[in-house]
Protein backbone atom coordinates (compact mmCIF):
# COMPACT_ATOMS: atom_id res chain seq x y z
CA UNK A 1 0.00 0.00 0.00
CA UNK A 2 1.21 3.29 -1.08
CA UNK A 3 1.94 5.98 1.86
CA UNK A 4 -0.86 8.85 1.36
CA UNK A 5 -0.65 12.38 2.12
CA UNK A 6 -3.86 13.41 4.44
CA UNK A 7 -4.62 15.66 1.26
CA UNK A 8 -4.45 11.96 -0.92
CA UNK A 9 -6.76 10.78 1.54
CA UNK A 10 -9.37 13.81 1.75
CA UNK A 11 -9.79 14.05 -2.17
CA UNK A 12 -10.05 10.06 -1.90
CA UNK A 13 -12.76 9.48 0.43
CA UNK A 14 -15.23 12.57 -1.37
CA UNK A 15 -14.20 11.15 -5.12
CA UNK A 16 -17.54 10.43 -6.48
CA UNK A 17 -15.83 9.42 -10.05
CA UNK A 18 -12.46 9.92 -11.77
CA UNK A 19 -12.94 12.22 -14.89
CA UNK A 20 -9.16 12.21 -16.12
CA UNK A 21 -5.37 12.17 -15.07
CA UNK A 22 -5.74 15.84 -13.66
CA UNK A 23 -9.90 16.18 -12.38
CA UNK A 24 -12.33 14.01 -10.12
CA UNK A 25 -15.77 15.28 -9.56
CA UNK A 26 -15.21 15.60 -5.91
CA UNK A 27 -18.47 15.43 -3.39
CA UNK A 28 -18.64 18.30 -0.93
CA UNK A 29 -19.96 17.73 2.33
CA UNK A 30 -20.77 21.66 2.87
CA UNK A 31 -21.14 24.69 0.67
CA UNK A 32 -21.50 28.15 2.22
CA UNK A 33 -22.75 31.08 0.44
CA UNK A 34 -22.16 34.56 0.77
CA UNK A 35 -24.67 37.73 -0.59
CA UNK A 36 -21.66 38.30 -3.38
CA UNK A 37 -20.59 35.58 -5.33
CA UNK A 38 -24.22 33.30 -5.10
CA UNK A 39 -26.88 35.45 -6.82
CA UNK A 40 -25.93 34.88 -11.09
CA UNK A 41 -25.17 31.16 -9.80
CA UNK A 42 -28.36 30.61 -8.27
CA UNK A 43 -30.13 32.81 -11.54
CA UNK A 44 -28.31 30.05 -13.28
CA UNK A 45 -30.25 27.21 -11.36
CA UNK A 46 -33.34 29.00 -12.16
CA UNK A 47 -33.06 29.25 -15.71
CA UNK A 48 -32.21 25.81 -16.03
CA UNK A 49 -35.20 24.61 -14.01
CA UNK A 50 -32.88 22.82 -11.28
CA UNK A 51 -33.12 22.62 -7.65
CA UNK A 52 -30.86 22.21 -4.82
CA UNK A 53 -31.28 18.49 -3.53
CA UNK A 54 -29.19 18.89 -0.45
CA UNK A 55 -29.79 22.18 0.77
CA UNK A 56 -29.21 21.13 4.57
CA UNK A 57 -25.51 20.66 3.28
CA UNK A 58 -25.65 24.28 2.49
CA UNK A 59 -25.35 27.57 4.31
CA UNK A 60 -25.76 31.12 3.85
CA UNK A 61 -24.19 33.96 5.57
CA UNK A 62 -24.79 37.78 4.83
CA UNK A 63 -20.82 38.80 5.13
CA UNK A 64 -19.44 41.31 2.85
CA UNK A 65 -21.55 44.30 2.02
CA UNK A 66 -23.30 44.56 5.53
CA UNK A 67 -22.93 47.87 7.62
CA UNK A 68 -21.60 47.43 11.28
CA UNK A 69 -22.26 51.10 12.47
CA UNK A 70 -23.64 50.09 16.14
CA UNK A 71 -27.13 49.34 17.26
CA UNK A 72 -29.83 46.85 17.15
CA UNK A 73 -31.28 46.96 13.53
CA UNK A 74 -29.26 46.92 10.80
CA UNK A 75 -30.28 48.57 7.34
CA UNK A 76 -28.89 48.13 3.85
CA UNK A 77 -28.90 52.14 2.78
CA UNK A 78 -27.10 50.70 -0.50
CA UNK A 79 -29.98 49.43 -3.16
CA UNK A 80 -27.76 47.56 -4.77
CA UNK A 81 -26.11 46.00 -1.58
CA UNK A 82 -29.60 45.76 -0.38
CA UNK A 83 -31.19 44.01 -3.67
CA UNK A 84 -27.71 41.18 -2.73
CA UNK A 85 -29.34 40.35 0.90
CA UNK A 86 -32.61 40.23 -0.39
CA UNK A 87 -32.11 38.24 -3.07
CA UNK A 88 -30.06 35.52 -0.95
CA UNK A 89 -32.95 35.89 1.58
CA UNK A 90 -35.48 34.73 -1.08
CA UNK A 91 -33.19 32.10 -2.75
CA UNK A 92 -32.36 30.59 0.36
CA UNK A 93 -35.82 30.44 1.58
CA UNK A 94 -36.68 29.09 -1.83
CA UNK A 95 -34.82 26.12 -1.71
CA UNK A 96 -34.99 25.78 2.32
CA UNK A 97 -31.16 26.71 2.44
CA UNK A 98 -30.17 27.60 6.05
CA UNK A 99 -29.05 31.56 6.52
CA UNK A 100 -27.56 33.37 8.96
CA UNK A 101 -29.38 37.09 7.56
CA UNK A 102 -28.79 40.59 8.04
CA UNK A 103 -30.21 40.73 11.60
CA UNK A 104 -29.59 37.61 12.91
CA UNK A 105 -27.72 38.10 16.08
CA UNK A 106 -24.92 35.43 15.26
CA UNK A 107 -24.55 36.90 11.74
CA UNK A 108 -20.99 37.44 10.86
CA UNK A 109 -18.00 36.94 8.47
CA UNK A 110 -18.68 33.31 6.93
CA UNK A 111 -15.04 31.84 7.81
CA UNK A 112 -15.84 33.00 11.67
CA UNK A 113 -19.45 31.99 11.91
CA UNK A 114 -19.35 28.49 10.69
CA UNK A 115 -16.21 26.80 12.86
CA UNK A 116 -17.91 28.50 15.71
CA UNK A 117 -21.60 26.44 15.42
CA UNK A 118 -19.52 23.31 15.03
CA UNK A 119 -20.81 23.00 11.47
CA UNK A 120 -16.75 22.56 10.08
CA UNK A 121 -15.25 18.44 11.32
CA UNK A 122 -12.11 16.99 9.99
CA UNK A 123 -11.88 14.81 7.01
CA UNK A 124 -14.64 17.37 5.41
CA UNK A 125 -14.40 19.07 1.93
CA UNK A 126 -15.83 22.36 2.54
CA UNK A 127 -16.16 24.97 -0.45
CA UNK A 128 -17.44 28.90 -0.54
CA UNK A 129 -17.39 31.05 -3.15
CA UNK A 130 -14.79 33.05 -1.50
CA UNK A 131 -11.06 32.76 -1.28
CA UNK A 132 -10.37 32.38 2.58
CA UNK A 133 -12.17 29.28 2.94
CA UNK A 134 -8.79 27.48 2.59
CA UNK A 135 -9.34 28.56 6.92
CA UNK A 136 -11.13 25.16 7.94
CA UNK A 137 -7.57 23.66 7.28
CA UNK A 138 -7.55 24.31 10.91
CA UNK A 139 -9.55 21.52 11.80
CA UNK A 140 -8.38 18.87 9.12
CA UNK A 141 -11.32 20.07 6.46
CA UNK A 142 -9.84 20.38 3.43
CA UNK A 143 -11.52 23.97 2.28
CA UNK A 144 -10.95 26.36 -1.01
CA UNK A 145 -12.87 29.17 -2.97
CA UNK A 146 -14.63 28.16 -5.88
CA UNK A 147 -15.71 30.25 -8.70
CA UNK A 148 -19.62 31.33 -9.37
CA UNK A 149 -19.90 28.78 -12.20
CA UNK A 150 -18.96 26.36 -10.08
CA UNK A 151 -21.04 27.43 -7.13
CA UNK A 152 -23.77 26.87 -9.55
CA UNK A 153 -22.92 23.40 -9.86
CA UNK A 154 -22.51 22.64 -6.30
CA UNK A 155 -26.10 23.87 -5.50
CA UNK A 156 -27.55 21.33 -8.15
CA UNK A 157 -25.45 18.64 -7.54
CA UNK A 158 -23.41 18.81 -4.41
CA UNK A 159 -20.15 17.48 -6.11
CA UNK A 160 -17.66 19.77 -8.26
CA UNK A 161 -15.23 19.22 -10.63
CA UNK A 162 -11.75 19.30 -9.29
CA UNK A 163 -8.42 19.39 -10.46
CA UNK A 164 -6.14 17.81 -8.18
CA UNK A 165 -3.47 19.86 -6.67
CA UNK A 166 0.36 18.91 -5.66
CA UNK A 167 1.48 18.93 -2.41
CA UNK A 168 3.06 21.17 -0.41
CA UNK A 169 4.68 20.54 3.10
CA UNK A 170 5.91 23.30 5.58
CA UNK A 171 7.27 22.38 8.82
CA UNK A 172 7.61 24.55 11.61
CA UNK A 173 9.51 24.13 14.40
CA UNK A 174 10.62 26.16 17.31
CA UNK A 175 8.87 28.06 19.87
CA UNK A 176 7.22 31.97 18.53
CA UNK A 177 8.92 34.26 20.99
CA UNK A 178 7.09 36.46 22.82
CA UNK A 179 4.86 39.22 21.03
CA UNK A 180 5.30 36.81 17.69
CA UNK A 181 1.82 35.74 16.79
CA UNK A 182 0.21 33.24 14.04
CA UNK A 183 -0.14 35.85 12.20
CA UNK A 184 3.10 37.23 12.13
CA UNK A 185 4.43 33.60 11.33
CA UNK A 186 2.06 33.39 7.84
CA UNK A 187 3.27 36.61 7.21
CA UNK A 188 7.03 35.77 7.95
CA UNK A 189 5.99 32.68 5.04
CA UNK A 190 4.90 34.70 2.65
CA UNK A 191 7.37 36.38 2.80
CA UNK A 192 9.77 34.39 2.39
CA UNK A 193 8.02 32.04 -0.33
CA UNK A 194 6.48 34.86 -2.28
CA UNK A 195 2.78 35.50 -3.05
CA UNK A 196 2.83 32.59 -6.14
CA UNK A 197 5.06 30.31 -3.72
CA UNK A 198 2.42 27.90 -3.20
CA UNK A 199 0.40 28.43 -6.22
CA UNK A 200 -1.32 24.85 -7.42
CA UNK A 201 0.02 23.24 -4.20
CA UNK A 202 -2.26 22.33 -1.13
CA UNK A 203 0.26 23.02 1.61
CA UNK A 204 0.36 20.89 4.73
CA UNK A 205 1.67 22.48 8.13
CA UNK A 206 3.00 20.86 10.40
CA UNK A 207 6.16 20.73 13.26
CA UNK A 208 6.15 21.36 16.92
CA UNK A 209 5.32 25.29 16.03
CA UNK A 210 2.20 24.07 14.76
CA UNK A 211 1.14 21.75 17.95
CA UNK A 212 1.87 24.71 20.22
CA UNK A 213 -0.78 27.10 18.08
CA UNK A 214 -4.52 27.29 19.44
CA UNK A 215 -7.33 26.36 17.06
CA UNK A 216 -8.03 29.77 16.63
CA UNK A 217 -4.47 30.38 15.90
CA UNK A 218 -4.22 27.87 13.21
CA UNK A 219 -7.36 29.22 11.42
CA UNK A 220 -5.24 32.40 10.98
CA UNK A 221 -2.43 30.28 9.60
CA UNK A 222 -4.64 28.20 7.09
CA UNK A 223 -6.92 31.55 6.35
CA UNK A 224 -3.92 33.10 4.97
CA UNK A 225 -2.43 30.39 3.12
CA UNK A 226 -4.01 31.35 0.15
CA UNK A 227 -2.13 34.57 -0.21
CA UNK A 228 0.81 32.38 -0.85
CA UNK A 229 -1.29 31.27 -4.04
CA UNK A 230 -2.52 27.99 -2.18
CA UNK A 231 -5.13 26.29 -3.06
CA UNK A 232 -5.81 24.67 0.37
CA UNK A 233 -4.38 24.48 3.94
CA UNK A 234 -4.56 21.41 6.45
CA UNK A 235 -3.11 20.25 9.82
CA UNK A 236 -3.97 17.19 10.75
CA UNK A 237 -6.57 17.40 13.65
CA UNK A 238 -4.83 16.67 17.17
CA UNK A 239 -6.65 16.42 20.58
CA UNK A 240 -6.98 20.21 20.87
CA UNK A 241 -8.61 20.61 16.80
CA UNK A 242 -11.04 17.38 18.10
CA UNK A 243 -11.80 18.96 21.13
CA UNK A 244 -12.65 22.52 19.62
CA UNK A 245 -14.72 20.54 17.27
CA UNK A 246 -16.59 18.65 19.81
CA UNK A 247 -17.39 21.53 21.89
CA UNK A 248 -19.27 22.76 19.31
CA UNK A 249 -20.94 19.60 17.39
CA UNK A 250 -23.90 18.83 19.70
CA UNK A 251 -25.22 16.46 17.08
CA UNK A 252 -22.04 14.31 17.40
CA UNK A 253 -23.01 11.82 20.57
CA UNK A 254 -23.21 8.27 21.15
CA UNK A 255 -21.83 5.76 18.40
CA UNK A 256 -21.36 8.36 15.79
CA UNK A 257 -19.40 10.16 18.21
CA UNK A 258 -16.62 6.68 18.65
CA UNK A 259 -16.67 6.31 14.88
CA UNK A 260 -15.81 9.79 14.49
CA UNK A 261 -13.40 9.70 16.56
CA UNK A 262 -11.99 6.49 14.96
CA UNK A 263 -12.42 8.14 11.56
CA UNK A 264 -10.49 11.21 12.79
CA UNK A 265 -7.66 9.19 14.04
CA UNK A 266 -6.68 7.95 10.31
CA UNK A 267 -6.58 12.13 9.30
CA UNK A 268 -2.93 12.71 8.94
CA UNK A 269 0.08 12.03 6.27
CA UNK A 270 1.65 8.61 6.56
CA UNK A 271 5.11 8.14 7.59
CA UNK A 272 6.53 8.14 4.31
CA UNK A 273 4.07 9.78 2.42
CA UNK A 274 5.86 12.27 -0.33
CA UNK A 275 5.23 15.66 -0.95
CA UNK A 276 5.89 17.20 -4.23
CA UNK A 277 8.03 20.11 -2.16
CA UNK A 278 8.94 21.03 1.39
CA UNK A 279 10.02 23.71 3.20
CA UNK A 280 11.30 24.33 6.80
CA UNK A 281 11.13 27.14 9.29
CA UNK A 282 12.23 28.11 12.27
CA UNK A 283 9.18 29.79 14.81
CA UNK A 284 11.85 30.74 17.08
CA UNK A 285 13.51 33.58 14.90
CA UNK A 286 10.22 34.34 13.64
CA UNK A 287 9.67 38.61 14.75
CA UNK A 288 6.34 40.94 14.81
CA UNK A 289 6.03 41.84 10.70
CA UNK A 290 4.37 44.40 9.16
CA UNK A 291 3.58 44.50 5.22
CA UNK A 292 4.87 47.72 3.54
CA UNK A 293 3.77 47.24 -0.03
CA UNK A 294 0.68 46.48 -1.58
CA UNK A 295 0.94 42.59 -1.66
CA UNK A 296 0.99 40.91 1.38
CA UNK A 297 4.42 39.19 -0.06
CA UNK A 298 5.85 42.95 0.65
CA UNK A 299 6.76 42.22 4.12
CA UNK A 300 8.91 42.65 6.91
CA UNK A 301 10.44 43.00 10.62
CA UNK A 302 8.89 45.92 12.41
CA UNK A 303 12.19 46.53 12.82
CA UNK A 304 13.27 47.07 9.16
CA UNK A 305 13.78 49.37 6.34
CA UNK A 306 11.69 49.19 3.89
CA UNK A 307 13.56 47.80 0.72
CA UNK A 308 14.67 49.77 -2.60
CA UNK A 309 13.81 49.25 -5.93
CA UNK A 310 17.94 49.10 -6.79
CA UNK A 311 18.64 46.56 -4.98
CA UNK A 312 15.75 44.26 -6.12
CA UNK A 313 17.54 41.08 -8.16
CA UNK A 314 15.71 41.51 -11.15
CA UNK A 315 13.62 43.73 -13.64
CA UNK A 316 10.14 42.68 -12.97
CA UNK A 317 10.93 43.12 -9.02
CA UNK A 318 12.41 46.34 -9.36
CA UNK A 319 9.36 47.89 -11.24
CA UNK A 320 6.70 46.14 -8.74
CA UNK A 321 8.64 47.42 -5.63
CA UNK A 322 8.56 51.12 -6.93
CA UNK A 323 5.03 50.73 -7.66
CA UNK A 324 4.41 49.54 -4.66
CA UNK A 325 6.55 52.37 -3.05
CA UNK A 326 5.03 55.13 -5.26
CA UNK A 327 1.03 54.00 -3.65
CA UNK A 328 1.90 53.59 -0.24
CA UNK A 329 4.14 56.71 0.14
CA UNK A 330 7.25 55.46 1.66
CA UNK A 331 10.77 56.26 0.47
CA UNK A 332 13.64 53.29 0.23
CA UNK A 333 15.30 52.73 3.00
CA UNK A 334 12.90 54.05 5.53
CA UNK A 335 12.15 52.64 8.59
CA UNK A 336 8.53 51.05 8.99
CA UNK A 337 8.75 51.75 12.88
CA UNK A 338 6.93 55.25 13.93
CA UNK A 339 5.39 55.74 10.50
CA UNK A 340 2.34 57.54 11.50
CA UNK A 341 -1.23 56.24 11.26
CA UNK A 342 -4.23 57.38 10.96
CA UNK A 343 -6.83 54.49 11.26
CA UNK A 344 -6.78 51.15 12.69
CA UNK A 345 -8.94 48.31 11.80
CA UNK A 346 -9.37 45.18 13.55
CA UNK A 347 -11.86 42.38 12.66
CA UNK A 348 -11.57 39.64 9.42
CA UNK A 349 -11.98 36.39 8.82
CA UNK A 350 -8.14 36.33 9.77
CA UNK A 351 -8.14 37.77 12.98
CA UNK A 352 -11.80 38.95 14.29
CA UNK A 353 -11.92 36.55 16.51
CA UNK A 354 -12.00 36.13 20.69
CA UNK A 355 -8.64 35.37 20.76
CA UNK A 356 -7.54 38.13 18.39
CA UNK A 357 -9.54 40.90 20.74
CA UNK A 358 -8.25 39.53 23.55
CA UNK A 359 -4.43 40.37 22.47
CA UNK A 360 -6.07 43.79 21.44
CA UNK A 361 -7.06 44.09 24.34
CA UNK A 362 -4.14 43.35 26.95
CA UNK A 363 -2.31 45.83 24.55
CA UNK A 364 -4.64 48.36 25.27
CA UNK A 365 -5.15 48.00 29.34
CA UNK A 366 -4.38 51.09 30.84
CA UNK A 367 -3.62 53.24 27.82
CA UNK A 368 -6.00 54.86 25.21
CA UNK A 369 -6.24 55.72 21.16
CA UNK A 370 -3.60 58.44 20.08
CA UNK A 371 -4.93 61.98 19.21
CA UNK A 372 -6.21 62.14 15.44
CA UNK A 373 -6.32 58.27 15.04
CA UNK A 374 -9.59 56.72 14.52
CA UNK A 375 -9.57 53.08 15.50
CA UNK A 376 -12.43 50.77 14.81
CA UNK A 377 -13.05 46.87 16.03
CA UNK A 378 -15.11 44.86 13.79
CA UNK A 379 -16.05 41.37 15.78
CA UNK A 380 -15.80 38.64 13.37
CA UNK A 381 -19.02 37.57 13.93
CA UNK A 382 -22.06 38.21 16.63
CA UNK A 383 -20.98 35.12 18.72
CA UNK A 384 -17.70 37.12 19.09
CA UNK A 385 -18.80 40.10 20.15
CA UNK A 386 -21.31 39.07 22.62
CA UNK A 387 -18.37 36.78 24.42
CA UNK A 388 -16.25 40.35 24.09
CA UNK A 389 -19.03 41.96 25.37
CA UNK A 390 -19.32 39.20 28.43
CA UNK A 391 -15.83 39.99 28.71
CA UNK A 392 -15.74 42.91 29.59
CA UNK A 393 -13.39 43.65 26.43
CA UNK A 394 -15.50 45.81 24.54
CA UNK A 395 -15.97 48.40 27.27
CA UNK A 396 -12.60 48.35 27.97
CA UNK A 397 -12.00 49.15 24.22
CA UNK A 398 -14.79 51.72 24.17
CA UNK A 399 -13.24 53.62 27.23
CA UNK A 400 -9.96 53.63 25.31
CA UNK A 401 -11.34 55.51 22.20
CA UNK A 402 -11.88 52.39 19.81
CA UNK A 403 -15.30 52.27 18.04
CA UNK A 404 -17.34 49.01 18.79
CA UNK A 405 -19.07 48.20 16.04
CA UNK A 406 -21.21 44.87 14.89
CA UNK A 407 -19.72 42.18 13.35
CA UNK A 408 -18.84 41.73 8.76
CA UNK A 409 -15.90 41.59 6.71
CA UNK A 410 -16.02 45.76 6.34
CA UNK A 411 -13.48 47.60 6.28
CA UNK A 412 -11.07 44.13 5.06
CA UNK A 413 -12.56 45.01 1.47
CA UNK A 414 -14.51 48.50 1.97
CA UNK A 415 -17.66 46.87 0.19
CA UNK A 416 -19.64 48.59 2.52
CA UNK A 417 -19.56 52.07 3.55
CA UNK A 418 -16.51 51.34 6.27
CA UNK A 419 -14.17 53.08 3.35
CA UNK A 420 -10.76 54.95 3.56
CA UNK A 421 -9.95 58.10 1.77
CA UNK A 422 -7.46 58.78 0.19
CA UNK A 423 -4.20 58.61 1.70
CA UNK A 424 -4.96 57.52 4.97
CA UNK A 425 -2.51 55.05 6.00
CA UNK A 426 -4.11 52.04 8.20
CA UNK A 427 -2.73 49.41 10.35
CA UNK A 428 -4.78 46.71 9.50
CA UNK A 429 -5.07 43.12 11.02
CA UNK A 430 -6.66 42.13 7.61
CA UNK A 431 -4.76 39.78 4.98
CA UNK A 432 -5.00 41.32 1.76
CA UNK A 433 -2.95 45.17 1.56
CA UNK A 434 -3.77 45.19 -2.50
CA UNK A 435 -4.08 48.69 -4.19
CA UNK A 436 -7.63 50.62 -3.31
CA UNK A 437 -8.34 47.40 -1.02
CA UNK A 438 -9.59 49.62 2.00
CA UNK A 439 -10.59 52.60 -0.11
CA UNK A 440 -9.13 53.78 -3.49
CA UNK A 441 -5.78 55.52 -2.36
CA UNK A 442 -5.68 54.35 0.71
CA UNK A 443 -2.73 52.59 2.44
CA UNK A 444 -2.90 49.31 4.32
CA UNK A 445 -0.29 47.76 6.35
CA UNK A 446 -1.04 44.14 7.61
CA UNK A 447 0.06 43.05 10.85
CA UNK A 448 -1.03 40.99 13.99
CA UNK A 449 -3.82 42.38 16.15
CA UNK A 450 -1.43 43.00 18.88
CA UNK A 451 0.59 45.13 16.94
CA UNK A 452 -2.48 46.70 15.19
CA UNK A 453 -3.13 47.85 18.70
CA UNK A 454 0.04 49.15 19.56
CA UNK A 455 -0.16 51.35 16.71
CA UNK A 456 -3.73 52.40 17.71
CA UNK A 457 -2.35 53.33 21.00
CA UNK A 458 1.15 55.27 19.85
CA UNK A 459 -0.29 56.74 16.73
CA UNK A 460 2.45 55.02 14.44
CA UNK A 461 3.77 51.15 13.30
CA UNK A 462 5.33 50.45 16.88
CA UNK A 463 7.46 47.27 17.67
CA UNK A 464 4.71 46.04 20.27
CA UNK A 465 7.47 44.35 22.29
CA UNK A 466 9.41 47.90 23.01
CA UNK A 467 5.83 49.47 23.97
CA UNK A 468 5.44 46.42 27.10
CA UNK A 469 8.95 47.03 28.07
CA UNK A 470 8.21 50.91 28.44
CA UNK A 471 5.21 50.55 30.40
CA UNK A 472 6.11 47.45 32.14
C1 LIG B 1 -15.73 38.85 -2.27
C2 LIG B 1 -14.96 37.57 -2.31
C3 LIG B 1 -15.18 36.91 -3.62
C4 LIG B 1 -13.50 37.77 -1.96
C5 LIG B 1 -12.71 36.47 -1.90
O1 LIG B 1 -12.88 35.54 -2.70
O2 LIG B 1 -11.84 36.31 -1.07
C6 LIG B 1 -13.35 38.49 -0.63
O3 LIG B 1 -13.85 37.78 0.44
C7 LIG B 1 -11.94 38.89 -0.40
O4 LIG B 1 -11.43 38.69 0.71
O5 LIG B 1 -11.32 39.43 -1.32
S1 LIG C 1 -13.22 39.27 6.09
FE1 LIG C 1 -12.11 39.97 4.30
S2 LIG C 1 -10.97 38.20 3.60
FE2 LIG C 1 -12.52 37.47 4.97
S3 LIG C 1 -14.22 36.90 3.65
FE3 LIG C 1 -14.56 39.01 4.32
S4 LIG C 1 -13.65 40.26 2.75
FE4 LIG C 1 -12.86 38.21 2.42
Amino acid sequence: MTAKTLYDKLVESHTVARLDEQNVLLFCDLHLMNEYTSPQAFAGLHEQGRGVPVPGQNVAVVSHIIPTHPGTVRVIADPASALQASNLKRNCERHGIPLFDTNDHLQGIEHVVSPEHGMIRPGMVVICGDSHTTTYGALGALGFGIGTSEVEHVLATQTLVYRLAQAMRIRIDGELPLGATAKDLILMIIGRIGAQGARGFVVEFRGSAIDALSVEARFTLCNMAVEAGARGALIAPDAKAIEYVLERAGDITGAMREQALAYWQTLHSDADARFDVEHQFDASAVAPHVTWGTSPDQVIPVSGRVPSPQAQPDEVLRRSTEQALRYVALRPGTPLEGTPVQHVFIGSCTNGRIEDLRAVADVVRGRSVAPGVRAMVVPGSGAVKEQAEAEGIAALLIGAGFEWRNPGCSMCLAMNDDVLDAGVRCASTTNRNFEGRQGRGAITHLMSPAMAAAAAVTGAITDVRKLERIHG
